[in-house]
């Protein structure tokens, strides 16, 4: 039997049926309507302090490309905002479109940006990021969205790396690099509890969603487009258009940390 990908064959529309927590009431990413999302004075700026030197590697996983941490140590870590607690980064990877006019998982009041980041955090009460990944309060994903604008000299360290990676399964080393370079200037953001965007779709995400987007060139955008879904010597299958489309809210509250 095929895996789970984008395809319409084995797509979110699909992922149902071998996850039913698909339909949950919890599920990501979600359209967010700012002029509906509850002003709440008592979320705290995020903390994000990131160590490059914990960066190992950078892999295509098939879904798409991830850039691992260690984690052994609190080294890079997510405090306050919307959590308790501290959390520990364990890899950022990216969702895109075949084009500029679509790629976000999440979106803003229906717009579509060309891309997201997403910065996995757990929650170091757990023993591993794999113990925290089923929890409810086990993970805290970072949301940036790309938008086009100047070249991003920052992303251009992860793209010169692309051509090492460009099949399923492979992975190169990839040391020093500071995914904060990655992070907006402000870093107001929305909040809410939602799931994975990929199977296994656990509900144990807190979402923190940055407002304010980062700029990346359509040349960039086009470089993300050389990566595969498929495997050395299998048929050449672009890796694009690999995000979930938005869930229904199911009654839960967005919160701004900014009015
Ligand atoms: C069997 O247990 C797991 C647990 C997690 C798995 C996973 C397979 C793929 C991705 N993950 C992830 O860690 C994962 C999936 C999606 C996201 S996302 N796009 O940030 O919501 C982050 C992280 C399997
Ligand atoms: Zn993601």
């Amino acid at each position: 039997t095929m895996s789970w990908g984008y395809k319409p064959n084995n797509g979110p529309q699909k992922w149902v049926e071998n996850f039913p927590i698909a339909d949950g009431v919890r599920q990501s990413p979600i359209d967010i309507v700012p002029g509906q999302a509850s002003y709440d004075a008592g979320l705290k700026p995020l903390t994000l302090k990131y160590d490059p030197s914990t960066c190992l590697d950078i892999l295509n996983n098939g879904h798409s490309v991830q850039v691992t941490f260690a984690d052994d140590t609190d080294s890079s870590s997510l405090t306050d905002g919307p959590i308790s607690g501290l959390y520990r980064l364990k890899q950022f990877h990216f969702h895109w479109g075949a084009s500029d006019s679509k790629g976000s998982e999440h979106t803003v009041a229906g717009t579509k940006y060309p891309a997201e980041l997403h910065l996995v955090h757990w929650n170091t009460k757990y023993t591993s990021f794999s113990e925290a990944a089923s929890k409810p309060d086990g993970l805290a994903v970072v949301g940036v969205f790309l938008k086009i604008g100047g070249e991003n000299p920052n992303l251009q360290k992860l793209l010169d790396a692309f051509d090492t990676i460009k099949s399923k399964g492979k992975q190169t080393s990839f040391e020093n690099f500071d995914p904060s370079t990655l992070l907006p200037g402000c870093l107001d953001y929305w909040t809410y509890d939602g799931s994975l965007t990929t199977p296994p779709l656990y509900e144990s995400v807190t979402w923190i969603v940055c407002k304010e987007p980062i700029s990346t060139s359509s040349a960039q955008m086009a470089k993300f487009r050389t990566l595969l879904f498929s495997a050395d010597g299998a048929a050449q299958d672009c890796m694009v258009d690999n995000y979930r489309p938005p869930q229904p809210l199911k009654g839960r509250t967005v919160r701004a940390s900014f009015k």
